[in-house]
């Protein structure tokens, strides 16, 4: 059961590894390979694992009408979907500079295939993964046709029901064990209230008819590591699914929030980036480990704070100890620990002691 796998050449995912970062250039390059290849820096620079671009084949991933209908937005490059789409849209060659210039930068590149065409070439370029977009998911036959490929996948579920996502696990794990899905909701920017972090793993949330026997991602799919793909504008909720078990977490990155596109405004800026990939950072190591102890760091506390049993008021040597003859309080020096103080109930002290001297173990008869 591989809670853990390569996802990139020497790069673990699940299990104990870091959380794996992925910093979603997208489209907000503007269509410009200089605006990329600083993108790729920047991801490199604020710590991320992973700069990735959206490669689609265009007749492929669209119709021809979907491509000649027009644009009117703010955010168009052109007057129709098509021409807005070939503005933004990185040629193969391109592609091989861009993974060029991440391998020198010392970051893993990879790309959504949008389509089955835009896949086989990502398989051709020899990218590490292959990230499958949201919009992918229910496309059973673009899964399997990747799941064959043997390539590491990061699929998303936007846009989707359990049942679907359910036929999307025995889809892929049928030819590929290699997986992880992120929970993701397809809304630009995400508000809050739905993101739906529960869907990793149910802790609190709002409660549900029969919520007792849902399965959320963690339960359903155990043996998957699970990740989020978040499109909320901010840092927190993107760390807190990190503290919810996710093992990738991928988020949209822009030069310029205000920039021109769709995508800008819910992505983080490079200040943004660091920041999260250092609260990543800490959070992980402030998950720690389950086992509850005393830890030599509490040792100063304890010894300046700790409490322990102190004679309530004095007490004489050979008295029948009860619980009523003693008080907690910081004593010095420190005594009997609280938790034992029913232990000393019926022994006798061996020495007499006055009002709020500490009781000691060697003055036990
Ligand atoms: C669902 C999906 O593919 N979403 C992508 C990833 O999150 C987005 O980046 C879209 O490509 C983008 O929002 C499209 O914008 P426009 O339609 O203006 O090119
Ligand atoms: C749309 C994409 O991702 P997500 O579904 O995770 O938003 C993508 O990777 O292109």
């Amino acid at each position: 059961m591989p809670l853990q796998f390569e996802l990139c050449p020497g790069r673990m995912i699940g299990g104990n590894h870091p959380c794996f970062i992925i910093a979603e250039i997208g489209q907000n390059h503007q269509g410009d390979i200089e605006i990329a290849k600083k993108m790729i820096k920047m991801a490199k620079d604020c710590g991320a694992d992973c700069a990735k671009f959206q490669k689609s084949e265009l007749e492929y991933k669209f119709s021809k009408q979907a491509l000649n209908r027009p644009y009117n937005s703010v955010h168009s490059w052109g007057k129709t979907y098509g021409d807005h789409k070939r503005h933004l849209e990185f040629s193969h060659d391109q592609y091989r500079e861009l993974k060029k210039y991440a391998t020198e930068t010392g970051i893993f590149l990879t790309a959504s295939g949008m389509d089955e065409m835009a896949m086989e070439f990502l398989h051709e370029l020899d990218v590490p993964f292959i990230k499958v977009a949201s919009c992918d998911a229910n496309n059973f036959p673009y899964l399997e046709r990747t799941a064959k490929k043997g390539r590491p996948m990061v699929v998303s579920t936007g846009m989707q029901s359990m049942e679907t996502i359910r036929r999307v696990y025995n889809t892929v794990k049928e030819h590929n064990k290699n997986f992880t899905l992120l929970q993701c909701t397809s809304a630009y920017p995400l508000d809050p209230k739905d993101v739906n972090l529960c869907v990793i793993k149910y802790t609190r949330g709002k409660l549900v008819p029969f919520h007792f026997f849902f399965k959320e991602y963690q339960k359903e799919f155990p043996d998957v590591p699970i990740g989020y793909s978040g499109h909320e504008q901010g840092i927190y909720i993107s760390v807190a699914a990190v503290a919810m078990g996710a093992k990738v977490v991928e988020r949209h990155v822009t030069l310029d929030k205000t920039g021109k596109g769709n995508d800008h405004a819910a992505s983080l800026d490079p200040s943004e980036l660091a920041e999260m990939v250092r609260a990543i950072r800490l959070v992980e190591t402030a998950m720690g480990t389950p086992v509850k102890q005393m830890l030599p760091c509490e040792k100063t506390c304890h010894d300046k704070l700790g409490k322990s049993v102190v004679a309530k008021n004095a007490i004489s040597k050979g008295e029948v100890l009860s619980l009523d003859m003693f008080a907690v309080k910081v004593g010095e020096p420190k005594g009997i620990a609280p938790e034992n103080m029913q232990q000393l109930v019926g022994k006798k002290l061996k020495v007499d002691v006055e009002g709020d001297d500490s009781i000691l173990a060697d003055m036990i008869e």
